[in-house]
């Protein structure tokens, strides 16, 4: 068997999502996701000018072969495009095997670890009332786990906060980046009274999550970890940019709050030291962006020794070929954590049709061979790539921050 035709989709229902498709001799084809959120077009340009043309003629069975030929043969290590790229290759080829042996992808990674995956959800509004009728919202649609993310009096507007309640946030929202003005101690001073009226009104037994997006220092993680103790959070995710790895460790002598971390990693090599030294309690990083099952299943199993777990990153602009492979994953891992879930736009979902479903708080896997999810190339067509950019955010004084 060859892989005959390799090609990029890239379609815009609602946001930009960019698929790869492989098709073989003998007609069995497999789909990935490329979606690196606004620099989706390196991807494509990495993609058709580099690695599709070496795939022509490979044998598709051979997934981790192909891996360590656009790996270790790029020279130009790791990296978010190059890591994407191969991610979209090594789900594709997933695919095509688990459709080959006629069985759900989540088989043939080990069978069922797991009858269900357990979610959370995004609550978000501009103070913490309008929260907390978020939060109820999806109590009552079923989520046994909720991230709370609220507005902060004299912030006027935060990346990851809706803009209008009710609505869910869109990281990619403008031709050119936005810019938002940060204050740290406006926010450290806020947080905790946002998890006190959480656990106020619904008790103890939800799952409450809450992300930093990267915007403290060591230390002022270290405080909101002490001071959000009483509120028992499922985890507290990327309270630091995590470049330093070190920096964990001085986290992790301050608090007892789970901490997450991982999104923007690419590698095993990015989450090394923070799982060796057990300074983090659950890995976020995505399949899409760390090339794909291959290489994050490696990621899972060091994680498992650790007692790390996983919490894949899924908001949406990771598209439905993402969550439907992710799914598997989870269904199959042993150190599974919890998964990510923004649902996509009914657009979104017609363009990718697929099997996994949303019952009580948590995914079920699907049983058709493969990831279970395929685009509807002809309906792509109607929505087509338009730029859209992530935000910035600067200090009070200008000096430019993370967001
Ligand atoms: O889902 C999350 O936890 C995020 O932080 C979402 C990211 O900001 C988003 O994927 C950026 O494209
Ligand atoms: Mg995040």
């Amino acid at each position: 068997m060859k892989i005959e035709q390799a090609y990029t989709i890239v379609t815009s229902p609602g946001r930009n999502f960019v698929t790869l498709k492989i098709v073989t001799d003998q007609g069995e084809y497999g789909i990935g996701d490329a979606t690196l959120n606004g620099r989706e077009m390196a991807v494509v340009a990495y993609l058709e000018e580099h690695v599709i043309p070496t795939l022509i003629g490979r044998d598709p069975q051979r997934i981790e072969d192909i891996w360590h030929y656009l790996y270790r043969g790029a020279y130009w290590r790791r990296g978010p495009v190059t890591m994407t790229a191969i991610a979209a290759v090594d789900m594709a080829l997933w695919d095509i095997k688990a459709k080959l042996a006629e069985m759900p992808l989540y088989q043939l990674l080990g069978g069922k670890s797991r009858d269900r995956v357990m979610v959370y959800g995004h609550a978000t509004g501009r103070d913490i009332d309008a929260c907390l009728e978020e939060v109820a919202r999806h109590v009552d649609e079923g989520y046994k786990a909720v991230r709370v993310q609220a507005g902060i009096p004299g912030i006027a507007s935060i990346y990851g906060v809706a803009k209008k309640d009710g609505e869910p946030y869109e990281p990619a929202d403008a031709d050119l980046p936005a810019e938002h003005v940060w204050s740290t101690s406006k926010y450290l001073n806020h947080v905790p009274k946002l998890f006190a009226a959480v656990r106020e009104r619904f008790g103890d037994d939800l799952h409450v999550l809450h992300d930093v997006h990267h915007r403290l220092t060591p230390i002022e993680a270290a405080r909101l970890g002490k001071e959000v103790e009483p509120y028992h959070l499922f985890w507290l995710e990327d309270c630091v940019p995590a470049e330093n790895q070190e920096a964990f460790g001085l986290i992790r002598q301050h608090t007892t709050t789970p901490l997450a971390v991982g999104e923007v990693f690419n590698s095993l090599f990015d989450a090394k030291t923070l799982i060796e030294n057990q300074w983090i309690d659950y890995i976020r990083t995505t399949l899409t962006h760390a090339g794909g099952i291959t290489h994050v299943r490696r990621i899972a199993d060091l994680a498992g020794l650790y007692h790390v777990r996983t919490g894949f990153h899924g908001p949406t602009d990771l598209s439905p070929v993402c969550l439907g492979a992710a799914i598997h994953f989870d269904t199959w891992v042993p150190n599974f954590g919890i998964q990510e879930y923004m649902p996509h736009t009914s657009a979104t979902d017609e363009v990718f049709p697929h099997d996994y479903r949303f019952e009580n708080g948590h995914f079920i896997v699907g049983e058709t061979p493969g990831h279970g999810v395929d685009i509807d190339e002809q309906l792509a067509k109607q929505y087509p790539y338009k730029r859209a950019s992530l935000p910035v955010n600067r200090l009070e004084d200008g000096t430019l921050w993370h967001w």
